[in-house]
């Protein structure tokens, strides 16, 4: 990929600061006082039951969720005050579909790179380049339509991608797909951010996806972080408090949100386009 553009007007800040963060659906808290730090350069896990606010505060960072001002800054950026220059550091997969079946893997991504406002005249190579970067050159000009669960994935994950992002927001980007799938979209992620440095902010309902794909995790509940760190430190508190065995990432998410969260499942070859769809739309109405 395209190395990060230049770097952020406030240098040394991180990658994402929330301070207090509320959001509220009419009289329903869905971040209710979030504090959160994603350092530059790592990934972070938002981890968290269904409802427990992780979408709402990721939209809050995407900056389409209005905020107050000083609750959230991207690379020092305000997201209340300086919008544009929020949206301009980061890509987003949102946990909806946003690739069309009608278009071509290429057309889809190209779609982005003009939103995104890519050079026109670097456009076609920044294209390839994310398609390239996420597995998908040969399946380039076939409809999306016909790609699987896996490869939807991977297509919205090159539309994030083709604007050379300083930070990766992805809600839920392996949900209902099979091991070799989501392994495949983990794969592509940390190539990009080891080629780019870029930061990667995730929310994800799987505990050994954030185990092992995340340097530190955010345990979500009530629209609140309630423990943070990396897997091992994690751990490690819920062995000081007394645990009767060595903790797992489970027993620590069970002290914290007092509920589990979901473990595998999927179809063995990640489902398909209509499959991603009905699985996304379930998701989001159970949410
Ligand atoms: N558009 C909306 N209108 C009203 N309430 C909403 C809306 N979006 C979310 N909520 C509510 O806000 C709370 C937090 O939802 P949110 O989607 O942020 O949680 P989540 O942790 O992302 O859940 P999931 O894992 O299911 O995606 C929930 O109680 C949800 O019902």
């Amino acid at each position: 990929m395209t190395g990060a553009p230049a770097s952020a007007a406030v240098t040394g800040a991180p990658a994402v600061r929330c301070t207090g963060l509320e959001y509220a659906f009419g009289d329903a808290k869905a971040v209710d006082g979030l504090d959160l730090e994603v350092r530059t350069g790592e990934v972070f896990g938002l981890l968290g039951p269904n409802g427990a606010g992780k979408t709402t505060a990721i939209r809050a960072i995407t900056t389409l969720l209005p905020v107050r001002p000083d609750m959230v800054r991207v690379f020092g950026h305000d997201c209340a005050r300086e919008q544009m220059a929020v949206r301009r550091l980061l890509g987003y997969v949102p946990q909806q579909l946003s690739a069309d079946a009608n278009l071509t893997g290429r057309e889809n991504v190209a779609l982005f790179a003009r939103v995104f406002d890519v050079p026109r005249r670097e456009r076609a190579a920044r294209v390839a380049e994310a398609l390239g970067a996420v597995d998908l050159g040969d399946a380039a000009d076939r409809l999306a339509g016909t790609y699987s669960g896996g490869m939807v994935r991977r297509l919205e994950l090159a539309q994030a991608l083709v604007s050379a992002p300083r930070l990766l927001i992805l809600d839920e980007p392996t949900i209902g797909l099979d091991p070799i799938a989501r392994d495949g979209v983990w794969e592509r992620i940390h190539q990009v951010r080891a080629a780019t440095g870029m930061t990667v902010l995730v929310t994800t309902h799987y505990m050994e996806e954030a185990d092992e794909h995340c340097a530190r995790i955010g345990l979500m509940h009530h629209g609140r972080v309630r423990a943070v760190g990396t897997p091992d430190e994690l751990r490690a508190g819920l062995a000081r408090e007394g645990a009767e065995r060595a903790p797992t990432l489970e027993d620590v998410f069970r002290h914290y949100a007092g509920s589990a969260l979901a473990g595998g499942g999927g179809t063995e070859e990640g489902g398909d386009f209509r499959d991603v769809r009905s699985t996304r739309r379930t998701a989001s109405r159970v949410g």
